[in-house]
């Protein structure tokens, strides 16, 4: 049976302030997030980031009177919270709009090669890598352009690979009212290429298959194909 695909534009509709942004999520793939400072408006956050990073850069020894450092503290809370973690304001999740399946296309649909810009929530730095999702349309099919939305909405976070791939994962399957639904993630990790064990040739794969996608190898086997897999 078919989930009616308006149960999670209900259940947003109706989340109040007070709902963790990912309530639509089991509580295991939720961001953790503290409830307080969820709601803050975006100045006061880039307001309050900027002075904190000016004093890092300060401990650091670096001369915040220079033409070309004076504004990086600024810069830096800008692009935390309006670009690398702007997926933990629920104001940008995006919205994914279905249309009714009046041609009947019932075969594999791939979104294949979809730019994940993320960060590792351990050490701050960029995780690069690309997104194939898949799924299997029903009596509705998806506006294209949303599975990248999803994506990069829980990309822009700080992550770690699996949860991203599961909270991707899941979103799809309610949104898309159906639990035929695939998501693959190859990843390089800043963390694991520039600091510590310094590897810059090692990269991370993480799946999940649900639905059809588990039940059935060949369905499996032919995204894994159609991904250059
Ligand atoms: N499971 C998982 N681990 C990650 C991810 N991104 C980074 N990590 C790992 O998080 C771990 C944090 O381990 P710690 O031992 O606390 O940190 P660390 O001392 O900086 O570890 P090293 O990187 O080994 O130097 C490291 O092993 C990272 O490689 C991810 O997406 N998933
Ligand atoms: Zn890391």
């Amino acid at each position: 049976m078919e989930k009616n695909p308006d149960d999670l534009a209900a259940h947003l509709l109706h989340a109040t302030a007070n709902d963790h942004p990912d309530a639509h999520l089991p509580a295991g793939l939720r961001t953790p997030l503290h409830p307080e400072v969820v709601d803050r408006p975006d100045e006061e956050k880039i307001a309050a980031i900027s002075k904190h990073f000016r004093a890092i850069m300060l401990e650091l020894g670096l001369d915040l009177d220079d033409d070309s450092l004076a504004g990086t503290p600024h810069r830096v809370a800008k692009m935390f919270v309006q670009e690398w973690f702007k997926g933990l304001n629920p104001a940008h999740r995006p919205e994914v709009r279905l249309f009714e399946n009046r041609y009947q296309y019932q075969q594999l649909l791939v979104e294949r090669d979809i730019t994940v810009f993320s960060a590792c929530e351990h050490h701050f730095v960029p995780i690069v890598g690309k997104a194939h999702v898949a799924y299997l349309p029903g009596q509705h099919v998806v506006g294209l352009s949303k599975l990248n939305r999803v994506v990069q909405y829980y990309a822009r976070r700080p992550q770690v690979q699996e949860r991203l791939t599961r909270q991707i994962a899941e979103h799809l399957r309610l949104s898309l009212g159906t639990p035929d639904v695939a998501v693959y993630i190859e990843a390089d990790h800043l963390c694991v290429m520039s600091r510590g064990v310094n590897d810059t040739s090692s990269s991370t794969i993480t799946s999940d298959y649900s639905g059809k996608f588990l039940e059935d190898n060949q369905l499996r086997n032919e995204f894994l194909r159609q991904i250059g897999k």
